[in-house]
């Protein structure tokens, strides 16, 4: 994406380290962290500095290349690909390329592996780059036949969390059609789910739809319902953190109730994601492990004063407690289309895709 006239990718080499765009600064400031371990990368991941399903899964890649530049033998590959797996359970992606770096680097002599491991790295950062804009292409489709329908009227967008470019190495997966929309002209409006607890909406997703100049409406969590009785909403895009192989999606808190909301005002309801975000392994969503963050993350909120420092503050009283599940489940049957880089499938088409990749 284009920042103040110079394209950024949110991850990228520079020599014998790996730069960041550190999430947890924006949208207040915009800063790059310059990563030289595995340790700080997986401090990274847990933190949220980087995140967003398709960038985790980038960002554990280049874990594995951090963590095998002075020893790359089989037992501290092992080592590393354990601690970066760990630090966070319920995007399939960050599992998904742990083990592909693994299993190529464990393929080939100790002495190659840390040279070769940067290849590999770039390639998973590549595809994903690669994957979002066929994301964008198909899912535009979508938004263009809703234009079509309604040459004059502006095309309302509603979506949850962040699954823009900030999400991924490049591009985004539920902004990229309306970044694909906007770009071709299309009267494309988003509606942004805040996002509570650490409102990637409002901080994430607002902050990168401005730098596009995507028009765009900060709204609670809790509007989207009212927008979608009141004839507001044309359509929702989401992202996801991972899709079971009969289409349950598991996504960011908060996702559920918009797509009951939606289902009720048959109001179409999709989701964008690369294929790495499918899980092939599960076929019910209430299976997958969600995510228990600290309960400090609802007690607490960060912004900025009218001096322009940025401080946090505590949001509940101090004597009450704060549960906070970081991913809830949507169930197929919600689910009007997967927006993936192969095309859109209704959930129930999804498994045909298994042997095609
Ligand atoms: C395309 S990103 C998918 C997904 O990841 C985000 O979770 P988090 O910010 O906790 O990493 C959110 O659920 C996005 O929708």
């Amino acid at each position: 994406m284009k920042i103040r006239n110079h394209h950024y990718r949110t991850i990228w080499r520079d020599a014998q380290s790996v730069c960041i765009i550190d999430q947890t600064k924006l949208p207040f400031a915009f800063e790059v962290e310059r990563l030289h371990t595995h340790t700080q990368m997986c401090e990274a991941i847990r933190s949220m500095q980087v995140r967003g399903a398709p960038l985790i899964g980038a960002a554990a890649a280049y874990g594995m290349v951090l963590g095998c530049q002075h020893n790359a033998d089989d037992q501290t590959l092992q080592s590393v690909a354990s601690q970066l797996i760990a630090t966070r359970p319920t995007a399939v992606n960050l599992a998904w390329a742990v083990q592909r770096m693994l299993q190529q680097l464990l393929s080939i002599a100790v002495a190659e592996r840390a040279q070769a491991a940067w290849v590999f790295a770039q390639a998973i950062a590549d595809e994903d780059v690669a994957q979002n804009q066929a994301i964008g292409q198909h899912g535009q489709e979508l938004i263009a036949a809703v234009a079509t329908a309604n040459p004059e009227q502006v095309i309302n967008i509603l979506t949850h969390c962040n699954a823009g470019w900030l999400a991924t190495v490049d591009g985004g997966t539920a902004l990229a059609p309306i970044y694909a929309a906007h770009d071709a002209g299309l009267r494309v409006h988003v509606w942004v789910d805040e996002t509570r607890p650490r409102n990637q909406g409002a901080s994430l997703t607002a902050w990168e739809l401005a730098q596009h100049a995507v028009p765009h409406t900060v709204i609670t969590d809790n509007a989207g319902g009212h927008l979608m009785q009141h004839g507001q909403v044309d359509m929702v895009i989401v992202g996801a953190d991972r899709v079971t192989k009969s289409g349950d999606v598991c996504n960011k808190i908060g996702t559920y109730l918009k797509a009951l909301a939606a289902y009720d005002h048959q109001i179409p309801f999709y989701v964008a994601v690369p294929t790495p975000t499918i899980d092939w392994q599960l076929t019910d969503g209430t299976d997958i492990e969600i995510e228990m963050r600290d309960a400090d993350e609802v007690a607490y909120m960060q912004g900025q004063d009218e001096d322009g420092q940025v401080r946090r503050v505590r949001v509940i009283p101090n004597e009450s407690q704060a549960l906070n599940p970081a991913f809830d489940v949507t169930p197929a049957r919600l689910v009007t289309g997967i927006i993936t880089e192969r095309g859109v499938f209704p959930p129930e088409q999804l498994k045909s895709l298994e042997t095609s990749l």
